[in-house]
């Protein structure tokens, strides 16, 4: 099964000349005229040609974490590569597959392999499968990544709840939002200026802190700050990462949560300190990808075992 893709065409503005537009020549502007409405529903038909019951948890695997689909049963693989219009993961620790089935009782898609900006993708490009999973019908997003320990009290392997982001990007005015806003998607219609303020869901934050407890793991919470990357980063960098407030930093998870708000997810942010961050001039250790690997494979059951709990947690409280 092999469908021609064009990964890059959110990127160079292939999309067709009838949906350009005398404004937004932003490359998200862009790439959201190239993954319309039509196009996402295209790939949710293509999708539930393939897979016919409804997923509705959605869960993104961080760099090394793809394992957690490893637990799910009754797997139907698709992977990107047969998926019109979808952009492949080109970053080691990442692979290229959404993976449906069960996940102790419900039914999951993961998407096993995201999307970076510093791989060349817009922020839009990066984040338009969440909304491929809202629209196969997920209501829960789950969403997992390495990164660096920016807090001073937090250690290796830590596993922190994310509270709240800081989205340089979107500071620097590139939001995964910019372009137009598509009121057609009428189940989750997002509004043109939506809040992100609770983007993290509260009770699901306080309902991870049980299920940890449960199993004995201290759990961390605190401000997730995304950059673009691919360097890590200086020590001024982090010194000015921890006066504004930052706890982890990483390359990813801020723009998939941002279109995750505004198309009605309730959101579940976990991320993996998977190293320590420069703090001063004498230390000669320098993060490396290798080491995030490593530590987030290390840590991946223990992570694993915590989301399903929580999926669990989620069956018992449907409404
Ligand atoms: O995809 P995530 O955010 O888990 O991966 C982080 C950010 C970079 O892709 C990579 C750097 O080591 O890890
Ligand atoms: N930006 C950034 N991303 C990471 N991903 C894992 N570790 C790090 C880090 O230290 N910095």
């Amino acid at each position: 099964m092999s469908h021609q893709t064009n990964s890059s065409a959110g990127l160079t503005g292939t999309a067709d000349s009838s949906l350009s537009s005398s404004v937004g020549e932003h490359p998200n502007a862009i790439t959201n005229r190239f993954y319309t409405y039509e196009r996402v529903e295209e790939i949710v038909g293509f999708i539930q040609k393939l897979v016919t019951t409804k997923p509705e948890i959605a869960i993104i695997c961080g760099s090394g974490l793809g394992g957690l689909a490893e637990l799910v049963t009754d797997k139907i693989v698709v992977p990107y590569a047969d998926i019109p219009h979808f952009p492949r993961s080109t970053v080691v620790g990442h692979r290229s597959n959404l993976v449906f089935g069960n996940l102790n009782g419900l039914y999951v898609v993961c998407m096993q392999g995201r999307f970076h900006p510093y791989e060349g993708y817009t922020t839009a490009t990066c984040a338009f499968p969440v909304r491929v999973m809202r629209m196969l019908g997920a209501h829960t997003l789950i969403v997992t990544c390495a990164a660096g320990g920016v807090n001073k009290g937090f250690s290796v392997g830590d596993i922190m709840l994310i509270k709240d982001h800081l989205n340089f990007p979107n500071l620097a005015g590139n939001n995964p939002l910019i372009g137009h806003n598509d009121e057609r998607y009428h189940l989750f219609p997002g509004p043109r200026f939506p809040p992100v303020g609770h983007a993290y869901d509260r009770a699901y934050l306080l309902k991870m802190k049980e299920v940890a407890k449960k199993h004995n793991v201290e759990l961390r919470e605190g401000v997730y700050c995304g950059l673009g990357g691919p360097c890590y980063e200086t020590i001024a960098e982090i010194n000015m990462l921890r006066i504004l407030g930052g706890d982890a930093v990483g390359m990813s998870t801020v723009h998939e949560v941002t279109l995750a708000a505004h198309c009605g997810f309730r959101t579940l942010g976990l991320a993996l300190i998977t190293n320590k961050c420069l703090s001063d001039y004498n230390t000669t250790y320098e993060p490396v990808h290798e080491d995030v690997i490593r530590i987030s494979e290390l840590k991946a059951n223990e992570l694993q075992q915590l989301i399903f709990d929580f999926v669990g947690f989620i069956k018992d409280h449907r409404t």
